[in-house]
């Protein structure tokens, strides 16, 4: 805390020790050349190398990653920024294949840090597309990449900050998963004095943003605002619902799609290629140009792939490239350690492993592939279903129904949705709808899957297949119009048409002049309606 008699005091960047302003230069020149020295014999050369920018070595506290990032989950490896790739491809030739895989997943050692190896992407990075234009003038907004998972929204952020690096600007990761509002702040704090002190600019890259609540989104919004860091969250779920509004106002939303098979082929082809995998060609057994040599040497195993299994791979990912590459790994590793083809074996050397089409979908896990359970993909496809039955369309309806319940989606979410599909969509076309789709939600209930799968599919096609009324449905929505649009208090029920239980009641007219409709032969004339809504059509 400053002295509110003394002199200003400033916090050094590089030590974090508060000073009087006007001795803070030469303190960080000092700070600076000890940071030099540990520089050169720490780790800030591996991230000169990788191209992670970090302002200064004991800038950042041991929680928070040389380039500000948080340790990340084993599975995730996120924060290290070193391109593997490279070195898998070409400064290790002579790691063996098992050492070329250890450590951390394919995935990360095969995140591309140029452009040139990202991959598919072609309507926001294609030629003459906004963020290509931006990136090559290197004037980055503040962005949302919103996207399925393993389609490469953190490769790209880390893309963006390599190219950043190049006017100097910092680059600093969170993951929104372990991160609190106190690192939050933290990380704005070093922003402000970064560009206060030196004129460099911070990139937050906020990995799965959606994961902050409200006040820790709206911790970045004055900072977003007024240009003290550059925002890129990453997020899987649709910004309009997750992000909040004001935020989201200040930042580009850029929508990245889910791989298309032909671009997780080429992913898979670089890594086959990096661990120096041959591929063997459907039709003749031999291998094809693809691949390197096959090892360092004749005791190492010469590793084939079946082109057949890559674009197995690439098909059952749903492209999620994390999925397939990760795959591939598992696949070779466990044939390395169990598939050594015996010697005399066709096109073998004795020492040469196959890997087929069955091996890479072992390693898969096909109701994690399909679908998220959790995520936009269960609102779309239950989407999909509605519509479908709506339109008619039996072969649609039961597709979707099999996509959700293969992909683990509990059947009685799909049960309860066919119950409202009965009455809003069918109706009195078919009142027994609403029977059929009671009954299954009940039958799904005693049961459970996978049992209950068919009395599903049974009543989504009855859905499809019955005729369809929305008489009542639009009536009832215009009811609730007429209540919302009514203008004063709202018409008191007709004394007529209220119960008398007590005296008192039956004294203040209620129930008066009620007509008890079987009690007359003929028709009866009665209004029902408040005076001022007379003769009102809902139908
Ligand atoms: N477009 C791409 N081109 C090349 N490789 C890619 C691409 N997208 C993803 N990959 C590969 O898949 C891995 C995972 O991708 P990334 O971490 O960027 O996905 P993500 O969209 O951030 O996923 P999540 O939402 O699950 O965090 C990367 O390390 C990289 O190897």
């Amino acid at each position: 805390m400053a002295d509110p008699g003394g002199p200003e005091l400033v916090r050094c960047p590089v030590c974090s020790q508060e000073l009087p302003a006007g001795r803070i230069n030469a303190h960080l020149d000092g700070c600076l050349q000890r940071g030099k020295r540990m520089r050169l014999s720490g780790r800030e050369e591996e991230e000169k190398e990788s191209g992670a920018t970090i302002a200064f070595p004991l800038f950042s506290k041991p929680k928070i990653e040389a380039d500000g990032a948080r340790p990340s989950p084993p599975t995730r490896g996120r924060g290290a920024e070193q391109d593997d790739s490279q070195g898998l491809a070409t400064s290790c030739p002579q790691k063996s294949m098992p050492e070329k895989l250890d450590g951390k997943p394919l995935a990360d050692k095969m995140r591309p840090c140029g452009l040139g190896d990202y991959v598919g992407q072609s309507k926001v990075l294609g030629e003459n597309t906004l963020l290509r234009t931006l990136l090559h003038a290197h004037e980055i907004p503040s962005v949302i990449l919103w996207g399925p998972p393993g389609c490469g929204k953190t490769t790209l952020a880390h893309i963006i900050a390599k190219n950043s690096k190049k006017n100097g600007t910092r680059f600093v990761t969170l993951s929104a998963t372990n991160a609190t509002t106190n690192d939050v702040r933290e990380v704005i704090k070093q922003a402000q004095n970064e560009l206060r002190l030196f004129k460099r600019k911070t990139i937050l890259f906020v990995d799965e943003i959606h994961r902050f609540n409200k006040l820790q989104q709206d911790t970045f919004l004055p900072h977003v605002e007024c240009g003290t860091v550059t925002l890129i969250g990453a997020t899987t779920e649709n910004p309009s619902f997750e992000i909040n509004s004001a935020l989201l106002s200040r930042c580009r939303v850029i929508v990245l799609e889910k791989l298309s098979v032909e671009a997780m082929e080429s992913i898979l082809m670089r890594a086959i290629k990096s661990l120096g995998i041959r591929v063997l060609k459907q039709d003749a057994h031999s291998d094809s140009e693809d691949g390197s040599s096959g090892g360092g040497s004749r005791s190492e195993p010469v590793v084939y792939i079946e082109e057949k299994a890559i674009s197995t791979l690439a098909h059952l990912c749903d492209g999620d490239a994390r999925i397939g590459l990760n795959g591939l790994q598992l696949a070779v590793q466990a044939r390395l350690a169990t598939g050594r083809a015996p010697a005399g074996a066709k096109g073998s050397l004795g020492n040469v492993i196959f890997i087929q089409e069955e091996h890479v979908k072992e390693g898969l896990q096909r109701s994690h592939i399909l679908y998220d359970r959790a995520g936009e993909e269960h609102y779309n496809c239950i989407s999909a279903l509605h519509k479908s039955m709506r339109g008619s369309d039996e072969n649609a309806s039961l597709y979707w129904l099999g996509r959700m319940l293969e992909g683990g989606e509990n059947p009685l979410y799909v049960a309860r949705r066919l119950v409202r599909f009965a009455s809003e969509d069918i109706g009195l076309a078919d009142p027994l709808a609403l029977n059929q789709a009671v009954a299954a939600y009940q039958g799904c209930h005693f049961i459970g899957m996978p049992e209950c799968e068919v009395l599903l599919a049974q009543c989504v096609t009855y859905m499809a297949r019955a005729p369809k009324s929305i008489e009542v449905y639009q009536a009832y929505s215009k009811v609730k119009e007429c209540l919302k649009n009514h203008k004063g208090p709202l018409p008191p029920v007709p004394l007529h048409l209220r119960n008398a239980p007590t005296k008192l009641m039956k004294g203040l007219g209620y129930g008066k002049g009620y007509k008890y409709n079987p009690m007359y032969q003929e028709p009866v004339q009665q209004d029902y309606l408040p005076n001022e809504l007379k003769g009102i059509k809902f139908f």
